[in-house]
C-alpha cells in the first residue's frame, strides 16, 4: 500500500513511483530464467528471453516506462480482446453473446478436448483460440483485409497510430499451427463458423501477428479502464457496456486456465499473448482520491519468457507485486 505522499498529482510523485518501478522491474527480470520463450510459433523464438518491460498510463497521460519498452512484439492472444471488441460493435453484444459464451474453459488456451468432450452449444468465451477463432468468422467481411480493417481503424483510433502486420510472424504462424487449423475443422464440422474456415484462419493469424510495443497495451488498457473513453478528448471510443462486458472476460479468462490464480493474487482485469505481453486496465474505485494517479490507469507489460500457461513469467510476477504494493486490485 502507498502511504505518506502528499500530493499525488506532482512530477515528484511521479519520480518517486518510477524509482520504485526501475528497481522491480530489475529484481524481476531475474525471474525470467525461470521460463521458456514460445518455440511452437518459430519466429518468436526470436525474442529476447531476458526481456522485461512495463509502461504505465495513467488517465491524465502521465507515464512510467521502465526496462524494455522500446521493443516492439505481436498482439498474439491480445488481440481476441481487439476481435470481440470490433465484432460487438458491429453485430451487437447480444449476437455475440447467443454465438460465444462468458465461461472460463480451465483448459490451455488452446484446446481441442473440451470441445468435443462437453457438448459444446457455443465455445466457452471469445478470448481462448476456439471462441476467438469463432469471433473472428462473425466479423464483417469477405477477404481477410476486410474483416480486418476494422480492428485496424479500432486500434488506431485508440493509439494515434496505425500498428503494422509483422508478415514474417504471421507467415511463421500459417505455416506450422496445425492445431488451429483442428479447431477450425471442429468449427466448422459443428457449425460454428460464420464464415469460410480458410479466410477465418488467415485473418485469425494476421490479426496475431499485429505489431505493437508496451506503450500501445498501456494505451488500450487506459481506455478499457475508463469505460471505452479516451479520458483526454472524452470521446467515447469503445462503447460502454462493451468495455464493461470485455474486462469481465479479461478477469475471469483472459489468462487462460491461470486466470483465478490471476484474479486472486492481481486483481485486475488483463489478457495475455504468448509473445510475452500483457494488458492490464485498471479501473477506477471509490478509494482512489489519494491515488489520482493510478485510478483508471492502463499497463502494458513484456516479458516473453513464459511460465507452463502460457503467460509471461517474470510479467505476471511484476504485476502481482505493483498491484500488491500499488492496491490496484478491483476486489
Ligand atoms: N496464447 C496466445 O497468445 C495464442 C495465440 C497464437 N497465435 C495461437 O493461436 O496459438
Amino acid at each position: 500500500m502507498v502511504q505518506g505522499v502528499a500530493n499525488w498529482n506532482t512530477e515528484q510523485t511521479r519520480d518517486w513511483l518510477q524509482s520504485y518501478t526501475d528497481d522491480w522491474v530489475s529484481f524481476y527480470r531475474k525471474h525470467t530464467s525461470d521460463g521458456e520463450v514460445a518455440s511452437y510459433i518459430p519466429e518468436l523464438l526470436k525474442a529476447d528471453p531476458d526481456a522485461l518491460g512495463i509502461t504505465v498510463i495513467g488517465k491524465n497521460g502521465m507515464t512510467l516506462r521502465s526496462g524494455d519498452v522500446n521493443t516492439t512484439f505481436t498482439l498474439q492472444s491480445i488481440s481476441k480482446v481487439i476481435s470481440f471488441v470490433v465484432a460487438c460493435m458491429e453485430r451487437g453484444v447480444a449476437y455475440m453473446l447467443d454465438r460465444v459464451d462468458v465461461e472460463p474453459a480451465g483448459e490451455a488456451f488452446n484446446s481441442i478436448m473440451h470441445l468435443e468432450m462437453k457438448q459444446l452449444k457455443k465455445p466457452f468465451n471469445p478470448l481462448i483460440n476456439a471462441g476467438a477463432i469463432t469471433v473472428t468468422s462473425i466479423l464483417e467481411g469477405r477477404t481477410s483485409d476486410e474483416k480486418l480493417e476494422p480492428m485496424f481503424e479500432l486500434l488506431e483510433d485508440m493509439l494515434g497510430h496505425r500498428p503494422e502486420l509483422d508478415v514474417d510472424v504471421y507467415e511463421s504462424e500459417r505455416d506450422s499451427s496445425m492445431r488451429n487449423r483442428a479447431i477450425g475443422y471442429y468449427l466448422l464440422e459443428t457449425g460454428f463458423l460464420e464464415s469460410d474456415m480458410s479466410v477465418t484462419l488467415e485473418t485469425y493469424f494476421k490479426q496475431c501477428s499485429i505489431d505493437v510495443s508496451i506503450d500501445d497495451l498501456a494505451r488500450i488498457g487506459m481506455i478499457l479502464a475508463n469505460d471505452g473513453r479516451d479520458p483526454e478528448t472524452g470521446e467515447e471510443i469503445i462503447p460502454r457496456q462493451i468495455a464493461r462486458i470485455t474486462k469481465a472476460l479479461m478477469l475471469t479468462c483472459g489468462m487462460y486456465d491461470a486466470s483465478g490464480k490471476f484474479a486472486t493474487y492481481v486483481g485486475i482485469p488483463a489478457k495475455s499473448g504468448v509473445s510475452g505481453g500483457i494488458i492490464a486496465a485498471v479501473p477506477p474505485r471509490v478509494r482512489d482520491e489519494e491515488l489520482p494517479f493510478l485510478s483508471g490507469c492502463g499497463i502494458g507489460v513484456y516479458g516473453p519468457s513464459l511460465d507452463d500457461k502460457g503467460n509471461s513469467i517474470a510479467g505476471i510476477r511484476l504485476l502481482r507485486h505493483i498491484a500488491n504494493q500499488w492496491d490496484l486490485s478491483i476486489f
